[in-house]
């Protein structure tokens, strides 16, 4: 812990206990927004499998990869990554080559990220990789496995895993409940590790960043340069304060929220928006989030449910739904929404795209208009349209997103960022070159900040604006000359 802390002090940070959370990060000076607060490279991480394609097990690439020729497990796209990897893969390499093709398939991206922890804590024992202050297996002893509250069944998967993972290694002195409780360390530890537009690449176990715990309203956010991890300042945080980051999407609802916080971290939130949770603030919310719309056109009221609990009343006109007509309205969503699963595995896209407008119809009909399923289905048909490169309906879609985006999420969070950059590159292809502006510009005023100005991503991004700029007064010269 001593070693830690003074690798941390460089940092401006330091590890305190407090007794309803354990270990956190705090502050020794002020951070303002967009600063970094923390890097770390991944002590184990191990790429997605994601249906067919594979990636890179060094950068996560996906161009020109080719296989090991020894054990035919992991991937490299040249040398000079497959050279970076190789003190770690050597020993990899020679476990995973003895195994029959039938257990290679079961060497998951999960058992291969534990493959490496250990692979990883032994060449640091015999020196070969060095141990540091920030980079080194006691940082693994020391985080939070929760085992005593894990249920049987869970238990029981881990010990497998823990199995294969030993028979795999073979290595003297393996003890297998230590590895089940590492299994269980990783659940509530490592982080999904994701590209600059948040598309996720794989897993990565980052020691001291796990010492952040959780809040539904961060002053932090997590974000991905290649394989290291950066926390960043979303807001001025002062000396001596907590350092957080949220855990989880944080659109939903409160009990959305700690429904999925208590499943995969274990414990209650109590954070400023969590504490606020049966208040009418936070009922008003929730019913918004995630409940029906007034049946009345053009009234924009939440519904609760009526006392009698035979249907839901409007809070603005006082309007009934009655709980039947919701309920058929809801069994239709979920009849099409499994038929559009269906669709989606055989890839019929017009097919998949007329049902993902059905939904939308009926969720239009059965939620309030900042309903997250709503946005979410739009989501959907943004990005098909995007594949299809149909612009005009993907911008369409994109745009009845951006109300909720900004209802959800608070001021500088990648997500909003990332939004309105979809925004302004489909205005851009379409010719509004004045909107696309408006909309890169506050691309920019959220992506600085979430993922710092020296990024190859946030530099492409500039130019791109800078470029939107030139040519939007271009035209606006042009029309004057006219
Ligand atoms: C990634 S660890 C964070 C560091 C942890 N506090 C420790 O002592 O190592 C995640 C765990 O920390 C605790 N935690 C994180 N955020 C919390 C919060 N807001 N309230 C209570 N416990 C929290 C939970 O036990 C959770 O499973």
């Amino acid at each position: 812990m001593e070693e830690l802390q003074s690798g941390l002090n460089d940092w401006g940070l330091f590890v305190s206990t407090l007794p309803d959370k354990g270990r956190c990060l705090f502050t020794t000076r002020d951070f303002h927004p967009g600063e970094a607060i923390l890097r770390e490279k991944p002590y184990a991480s191990a790429p997605n499998k994601s249906g067919v394609e594979s990636r890179c097990d060094r950068c996560f690439g996906t161009s020109n990869l080719k296989k090991c020729s020894a054990c035919q497990v992991v991937w490299y796209c040249g040398s000079s990554c497959q050279k970076e990897e190789w003190k770690l893969h050597r020993l990899e390499c020679d476990a995973l080559s003895k195994l029959d093709k039938e257990r290679r398939k079961s060497v998951t991206p999960s058992i291969r990220l534990m493959l490496r922890l250990y692979i990883r804590m032994r060449l640091e024992t015999q020196r070969v990789i060095p141990a540091t202050t920030m980079e080194n297996y006691k940082l693994v002893e020391a985080l939070v496995s929760h085992m005593t509250e894990i249920d049987e069944k869970q238990l029981v998967l881990y010990a497998q895993m823990a199995n294969l993972v030993n028979l795999i290694l073979q290595m003297p002195n393996i003890n297998i409940k230590e590895i089940a409780e590492n299994f269980s360390k990783l659940a509530c530890n490592a982080h999904t590790i994701c590209d600059s537009e948040l598309r996720p690449l794989g897993t990565g176990l980052f020691p001291v960043i796990s010492i952040i715990n959780h809040s539904c309203l961060p002053n932090s956010v997590l974000v991905f340069e290649g394989r290291s991890a950066v926390v960043r300042a979303v807001q001025h945080i002062p000396k001596n304060s907590e350092v957080l980051i949220s855990y989880i999407e944080t659109a939903g609802s409160t009990m959305t929220r700690q429904k999925a916080l208590k499943e995969q971290y274990l414990f209650t939130c109590k954070c400023l928006r969590c504490i606020k949770v049966g208040q009418p603030e936070d009922i008003k919310e929730g019913a918004i989030l995630e409940g029906y719309c007034c049946k009345n056109i053009g009234c924009d009221g939440f519904l609760l449910r009526d006392s009698d609990d035979k249907g839901f009343i409007c809070q603005l006109c006082g309007l009934v739904r009655s709980k039947e007509e919701i309920k058929e309205v809801a069994s239709e969503v979920k009849s099409v929404s499994d038929k559009a699963l269906t669709s989606t595995s055989s890839q019929n896209y017009q097919e998949t795209i007329s049902t993902y407008k059905t939904i939308e119809k009926l969720q239009r009909k059965l939620c309030h208009r900042f309903s997250i399923n709503l946005m979410q289905t739009r989501e959907k048909l943004l990005k098909m349209f995007m594949e299809l490169q149909d612009w005009c309906e993907a911008l369409s879609y994109c745009r009845l997103t951006i109300p909720v985006y900004e209802r959800v999420y608070p001021k500088f969070h990648p997500l909003l960022g990332l939004q309105y950059y979809t925004c302004g590159k489909l205005e851009w292809l379409l010719g509004d070159t004045e909107n696309a502006v408006k909309s890169l510009t506050k691309a920019v005023d959220i992506l600085q900040i979430t993922h710092g100005t020296n990024t190859p991503f946030v530099k492409e991004l500039l130019m791109k604006l800078d470029e939107a700029r030139a040519e939007a007064s271009y035209k606006l010269s042009s029309k004057e000359d006219e």
